[in-house]
């Protein structure tokens, strides 16, 4: 049997299977022995094989940004909008047939637009581009997923389904499970508040799957035995997904009200360039990126020329943007902005920024 019918038979199996008290074990063993299989389809193809042609496009600017959707939904239509790039769009499916990039010059950042083939269901196994389409969407920093407004909900969870498959993880946070495989002494499962969703010995049951006996495993949380597995398989990445229906110009206004108060989304029309604003702002904010101002003593602030971070990032990240040796003779910084209590305040290392903050480093 090849992997992809192991894969099906187990699925089928999931799916079959009542969920209840009684075949929560099972299930839980037939949930690690898919994601096992699932992931050996992760693994770069074998010579000769299907190739990443075209695919393998180096990541510049400030951050990346993936357009994955179902043929024909708009992707090059946006592509050829928002940046100086044109990328061939017609009516008929795969018309695009590699990665295209382009720049979206936006608030002094530089962000990198992928355009894709279009994926369809089967994708993860290898239909169409999926698995180079997939490898390409696991680089980026943000996942923009087209549908077609005209299509109903459907497409919507199709994608997520596939790129679920592949260890994508759409808009989650990591679990919060300490796992650490040991050199003996058996496994040792802690928690730190009550679990509700699995118990000992299904963890126990699961890491043996994996082959796994002798592991620290503690939760932080009342994981599901999924996100245990996402955190003994360790290669799932956690990417911020919006949701982006194009085509509204095609449906009432009661339909795209409707569409445009679900969660992660946002209505545009590609074609009649509606709403494309909006969008943009969106996918800055996703990027949790932030502008930064330096100044220089008794000058003012450079307003033409920003440092594009990321939210969270401290006056040292700054720092290293600045001048990787200029951390180390740092003394203290001004702090302009939200992030202080003052403005200026004095401010030491650690301090975190906020967007559009103004800073002065002080040397020692
Ligand atoms: N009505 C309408 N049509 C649009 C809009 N945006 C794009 N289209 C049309 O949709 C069709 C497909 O557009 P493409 O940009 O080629 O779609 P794609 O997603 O890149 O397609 P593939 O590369 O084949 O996957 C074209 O005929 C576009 O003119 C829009 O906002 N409204
Ligand atoms: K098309
Ligand atoms: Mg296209």
């Amino acid at each position: 049997m090849g992997i992809l019918e192991k894969i099906s038979e187990i699925e089928k199996e999931i799916a079959r299977t009542q969920k209840n008290k009684a075949t929560e074990y099972h299930l839980g063993l037939l949930k690690a022995k898919l994601a096992k299989y699932r992931s050996t389809l992760l693994e770069p193809a074998k010579k000769g094989g299907e190739k990443g042609e075209g695919f393998d496009v180096l990541k510049s600017g400030d951050a990346r940004v993936a357009l994955i959707g179902f043929p024909s939904v708009g992707k090059s239509t946006m592509l050829s909008t928002l940046t100086k790039t044109q990328s061939e769009a017609a009516a008929y499916e795969f018309t695009t047939l590699t990665c295209i990039p382009g720049v979206i010059e936006y608030k002094g950042a530089n962000i990198q637009l992928l355009d894709l083939p279009g994926i369809i269901e089967g994708a993860a196994q290898g239909k169409g581009r999926g698995r180079q389409v997939i490898a390409v969407a696991r680089t980026a920093d943000l996942i923009l997923m087209m549908c077609d407004a005209t299509k109903g909900d459907l497409q919507k969870g199709l994608l997520e389904k596939e790129l679920e498959s592949v260890g994508i993880r759409l808009n989650r946070r990591k679990p919060n499970i300490y796992f650490k495989i040991k050199k003996g002494g058996g496994i040792a499962f802690n928690s730190t508040l009550t679990l509700t969703k699995v118990d000992e010995k299904l963890v126990q049951m699961i890491l043996h799957e994996y082959k796994i006996f002798n592991a620290e495993v503690l939760f932080r949380d009342d994981c599901t035995a999924d996100e245990l597995i996402d955190v003994i398989s360790g290669n799932r990445v956690y990417l911020p997904c919006l949701y982006v229906y194009n085509k509204i110009d095609q449906i009432s206004m009661e339909e795209v009200d409707r569409i445009a108060r679900q969660p992660f989304s946002v209505v545009v029309s590609c074609n009649m360039e509606l709403n494309l604003d909006y969008m943009l702002e969106k996918m800055w904010e996703y990027l949790s990126l932030i502008r930064v101002y330096t100044k220089k003593p008794g000058q003012p602030p450079d307003f033409d020329d920003c440092l594009i971070l990321r939210r969270g990032c401290s006056v040292e990240h700054v720092c290293h943007t600045i001048h990787r040796t200029l951390a180390a003779v740092f003394k203290y910084a001004i702090v302009w902005g939200t992030s202080t209590k003052y403005s200026p305040q004095r401010v030491g290392i650690s301090h975190i920024m906020n967007d559009e903050d103004v800073i002065q480093v002080i040397k020692k």
